[in-house]
């Protein structure tokens, strides 16, 4: 039986080297779309969480004691202290586009620990930034070859507005986000009519699950439903988004959902989920929160996303090269030689071993180098090939694979 208590699934060499191209290519496409990476600590004062409202729910942390007695978390999200970070140094001319690779610790998550290579965009608050933000979303797992995914777009309070007379606890409107989110409709009526509520009200609410697909569509039947110039606004602002989504062409990527739901309650205008054939959990997720950074005494509009890293390298169908390692042996009298032959052979690039017995099964295909007074030997496999000296074997091995 699987080990629940394990804190992270070992990565092997092969899966790493996936996950290390996942991160390599989402990092370098967040760099060209100006990003610059950022860096938190994994130790954070539970108070940052316990204060700032809507975030991670406290009793998913992960906390431990400090020896002075002070409460500590192992970083349970991203968003809120690079939030915190953003607005407090706001003067010093930081960049508003910040990027990150981190290990997000809750303890709701059967791993306990996941990796999320993510972005967050302060001090801009229109359709136009919001639309560059899912166009980087959607080319980064297009350039992933990620098999036929989807990004969901919806609202945060785009429903809720419906609600703002209805006055329900939060655990009634737990319960509805749960029946919005399964497209429980069935149980939506009964629900809301306990609850009291206007039956033209529930006639609208009942709809929601049913607002999702093509945005063309969605929008259009979205508008049946306003009751609020607040709802018409941000109707707007959604479609205004994906206008320019198909500027970027990559609105076939994206559908709408009116009942999207978002774990984090930070969230205050478009959200999204990215999703993947054939896997039941979001691979990303985001949305615009521009009230969060109110936590830190300043206000600052801010979108960002998080890609959940280890699903995208499980959903990675490419092929990865891996980098042959040559094993470099040596008649006694030419050590030194053999020393400087891997020296340059590393500044290469390329990957070598020095005089190790060959036991480990791993390395039974790897090319071989022996260095002899009068000649290198190169075999590989039942291939074997000459040298007369070092430069020799160098020019030829360093650009064997180049074409
Ligand atoms: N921090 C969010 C994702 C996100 C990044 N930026 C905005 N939202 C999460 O973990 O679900």
């Amino acid at each position: 039986m699987k080990n629940k208590q394990i804190l992270h699934d070992m990565f092997y060499p092969k899966q790493f080297s996936k996950k290390r191209y996942v991160i390599h290519k989402l990092t370098d496409r967040f760099t060209t779309f100006g990003y610059q990476q950022v860096e938190t600590p994994v130790f954070e004062d539970y108070d940052l969480y316990n204060d700032v409202q809507g975030t991670v729910d406290t009793a998913d942390m992960l906390k431990l004691v400090d020896s002075s007695g002070k409460v500590l978390v192992l970083r349970p999200d991203a968003t809120i202290p690079i939030s915190r970070y953003y607005t407090n140094l706001q003067e010093e001319a930081i960049s508003s586009r910040l990027a990150y690779v981190l290990d997000i610790f809750r303890s709701t998550t059967e791993e306990r620990s996941r990796t999320q290579a993510g972005v967050e965009l302060f001090g801009e608050r229109a359709p136009e930034a919001d639309a560059e933000l899912i166009a980087l979303a959607v080319t980064s797992l297009k350039e992933l070859e990620i098999p036929s995914f989807k990004l969901e777009i919806g609202h945060a309070t785009f429903y809720k507005e419906l609600l703002r007379e209805a006055n329900l606890t939060a655990m009634q409107q737990k319960q509805l986000d749960q029946y919005i989110q399964s497209k429980n409709v069935s149980e939506i009526v009964p629900f809301l009519k306990d609850l009291g509520l206007d039956a033209t009200l529930i006639e609208k609410l009942r709809k929601i699950p049913m607002l999702y697909g093509d945005a063309d569509f969605v929008i259009h039947e979205a508008e049946n439903i306003i009751s609020t110039d607040r709802m018409r606004e941000e109707l707007n602002y959604l479609s205004k988004v994906y206008q320019l989504l198909q500027d970027y062409q990559v609105d076939s990527y994206i559908s709408i959902n009116l009942g999207l739901i978002n774990h984090m309650n930070y969230y205050s205008g478009i959200i999204f989920q990215g999703f993947a054939e054939g896997l039941g959990q979001p691979i990303m997720m985001g949305g615009r929160y521009d009230y969060l950074s109110r936590s830190f005494h300043r206000e600052t509009p801010a979108i960002g996303f998080a890609f959940e890293v280890d699903l995208l390298v499980q959903l990675l169908t490419c092929t990865l090269t891996e980098q042959e390692i040559l094993r470099l042996d040596y008649a006694s009298s030419e050590r030194k030689r053999a020393i400087q032959l891997a020296e340059s052979l590393r500044a290469a690039n390329l990957a070598v071993i020095i005089h190790t017995p060959k036991k480990e099964k791993a390395y039974t295909e790897s090319p071989e180098l022996l260095v002899n007074a009068d000649r290198l030997v190169y075999s590989k496999q039942q291939e074997s090939k000459e040298f007369k000296t070092d430069q020799e074997f160098l020019d030829w091995y360093i650009r064997k694979d180049v074409e």
